[in-house]
């Protein structure tokens, strides 16, 4: 009787957990973004920004705030790492796509990485937050002339925003978290990704 009580109690009041990718091509700013969302919502000192080396292998930021819990996944963006991300794509709620909003030249590979990752069946339905980052740049372009340039078409089957903002100052990041959240909620992807860990959890 108690673990019965235990469950419902334990379904009806703990936290969902989600999963969230960070990807994007090299030095778009993916890492540095992971510390200032821990620095935001944990409120402790992220890494300097000088101690922040290219990514090889994951790193893994974990939050919570008022009703979930957030893990974060960055990978790394250099050509020769990006096979890896399909391996994070089945477990994922929701991808943050970032971009260097004031690195032009980078704009075509990340369309073509960014339009990749949109193609790839165990990524159906995911949310998908694209950050334009270094916003704080005077060469960085807006939101808006960011979505020109990427002209994405595979956008309209899927919930998506762009996000301006900075992961140096931190503008953009709430706005686009909490966007995702609710995204990641609401999300069909979300049911089959929940029922999906209560089979494996039975067996
Ligand atoms: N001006 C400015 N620079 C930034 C910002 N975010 C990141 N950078 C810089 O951009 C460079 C790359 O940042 P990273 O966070 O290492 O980029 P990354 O996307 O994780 O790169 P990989 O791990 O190689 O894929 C570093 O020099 C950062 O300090 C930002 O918001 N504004
Ligand atoms: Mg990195």
């Amino acid at each position: 009787m108690f673990s019965l009580f235990y469950g419902l109690w334990q379904h009806v009041f703990s936290k969902a957990e989600f999963h969230v990718l960070i990807l994007g091509v090299h030095k778009a700013g993916k890492t540095t973004l992971l510390e200032k969302v821990k620095s935001i919502y944990l409120k402790e000192e992220g890494l300097p920004h000088d101690r922040i080396v290219p990514t090889v292998g994951l790193n893994i930021g974990r939050i919570e705030d008022a009703n979930v819990k957030l893990v974060f996944w960055d990978l790394g963006g250099q050509p020769g790492l990006r096979t890896i991300w399909e391996k994070y794509y089945e477990e994922a709620h929701a991808v943050i796509y970032v971009i260097d909003s004031a690195a032009a030249s980078s704009f075509e590979d990340a369309k073509s990485a960014l339009e990749k990752v949109l193609h790839h069946e165990d990524l159906q339905g995911a949310p998908l937050l694209i950050f334009a980052n270094k916003q704080e740049l005077p060469a960085a372009v807006t939101e808006e002339e960011l979505a020109r340039h990427l002209h994405l078409k595979e956008l309209d089957e899927r919930p998506y925003m762009f996000q301006a903002g900075s992961a140096y100052d931190g503008t953009g990041i709430k706005a686009g978290i909490d966007w995702l959240v609710e995204e990641m909620e609401r999300s069909k992807r979300t049911e089959v990704l929940m029922a999906r860990s209560e089979t494996a959890e039975k067996i």
